[in-house]
């Protein structure tokens, strides 16, 4: 997908549907695969806005910035005043507070919501040598790392995906821990050297799923029919369950938190309908790794909301407050 792909010409009186994005790799190929698709249900010209944010081009750390809400909010600034029509952003980096004047339009079937380990000469968690360097600007990786191996030297690293791949292959560090779906995304999936399973090591709440935002006024109301053709329900029920266990902590995306959520159907021959349920498993580490809390809730996968609530309240039961800075959102 190219700004002016001929493939997507089509006659039509409309003007092109302007799609927002970062002009980062990992964000031009999402949007850029999002852009193909809107394209083919819209019968219309799309085209690309790019649009930068302080985070971007500052060498300073995310966490002095704000977090990864500075990317969020130059993209929201746009949709607002009216510079595209819809934007996308990886739905892990949403800050789950709603904004005014604005909807998830929709949320696509999702990427492999799995960590990944990218280590060099082909290494796991566990052949990595004693005290191996091992980059991850997230609290939560870091966490998990230091709770399966203790003794590696952990280091904060930030930059595009391609940035961090980049200190493996020059040797500065052993290995660096990625989302799988960026690493699909962009077309570097063979530098995985392990998967990190969900059950033993969960995700960033909502990882490896897109969301499409549109203004939520009245005239944007085509558009944003438009753009939920392309909603996977199981995709926003998974995705909004994991958001609703930060959110109920008042949890960030830098709080050392994972939880997945996955959805099971199974046929009921009595009444002869499907049924789908829900589990969601929720972990809350200190920032060391050395103490966790994980609680997991069952039930109707149209219950996600109160299991993500029920969950919140095991967790604080637990203690999880205390253990980790969950943070302001
Ligand atoms: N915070 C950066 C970020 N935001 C989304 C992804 C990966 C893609 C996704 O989770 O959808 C990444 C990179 C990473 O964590 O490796």
């Amino acid at each position: 997908m190219t700004e002016h792909d001929p493939a997507h010409h089509v006659e039509s009186v409309l003007p092109p549907l302007r799609i927002g994005t970062r002009s980062s790799t990992l964000a031009l190929a999402q949007t850029g695969m999002m852009a193909d698709r809107l394209a083919e249900i819209a019968g219309r010209d799309v085209e690309l806005v790019r649009i930068t944010s302080h985070g971007d081009t500052s060498k300073a750390s995310l966490a002095s910035l704000g977090g990864t809400g500075v990317f969020v909010s130059a993209l929201r600034d746009a949709l607002l005043a009216d510079e595209c029509d819809v934007i996308v952003h990886s739905l892990k980096d949403l800050p789950t507070e709603e904004v005014d004047g604005i909807v998830i339009a929709a949320i696509p079937t999702r990427e492999d919501s799995r960590d990944a380990l990218c280590a060099r000469d082909g290494m796991t968690l566990q052949t990595l040598p004693l005290g191996a360097s091992v980059g991850t600007g997230s609290p939560r990786r870091r966490a998990q790392l230091l709770a399966a191996r203790p003794d590696l030297s952990v280091l904060d690293i930030r930059g595009n995906v391609d940035t961090r791949l980049g200190k493996v292959t020059t040797g500065e560090l052993d290995a660096v821990v990625l989302a799988t779906a960026g690493l699909v995304r962009i077309g570097r999936p063979e530098a995985i050297t392990q998967h990190l399973e969900l059950d033993t090591w969960p995700c960033a709440p909502g990882q490896g799923a897109l969301a499409l935002e549109t203004r939520s006024d009245e005239a944007s109301h085509g558009i944003t029919a438009l753009v939920g053709q392309i909603d996977d329900i199981g995709a926003r029920v998974t995705a909004l369950a994991e958001r609703a266990v930060l959110a109920g902590l008042e949890a960030g995306c830098a709080a050392p938190v994972g939880v997945t959520a996955s959805i099971s159907t199974a046929f009921n021959a009595d009444t002869m309908a499907a049924t789908h349920s829900l589990r969601i498993a929720a972990t809350v580490l200190s920032l060391d790794g050395q103490r966790q809390i994980t609680k997991t809730w069952n039930g109707a996968s149209d219950h996600g909301p109160e299991g993500a609530a029920l969950l919140v309240t095991e967790l604080l039961a637990a203690g999880a407050a205390a253990l980790a800075p969950l943070g302001s959102r």
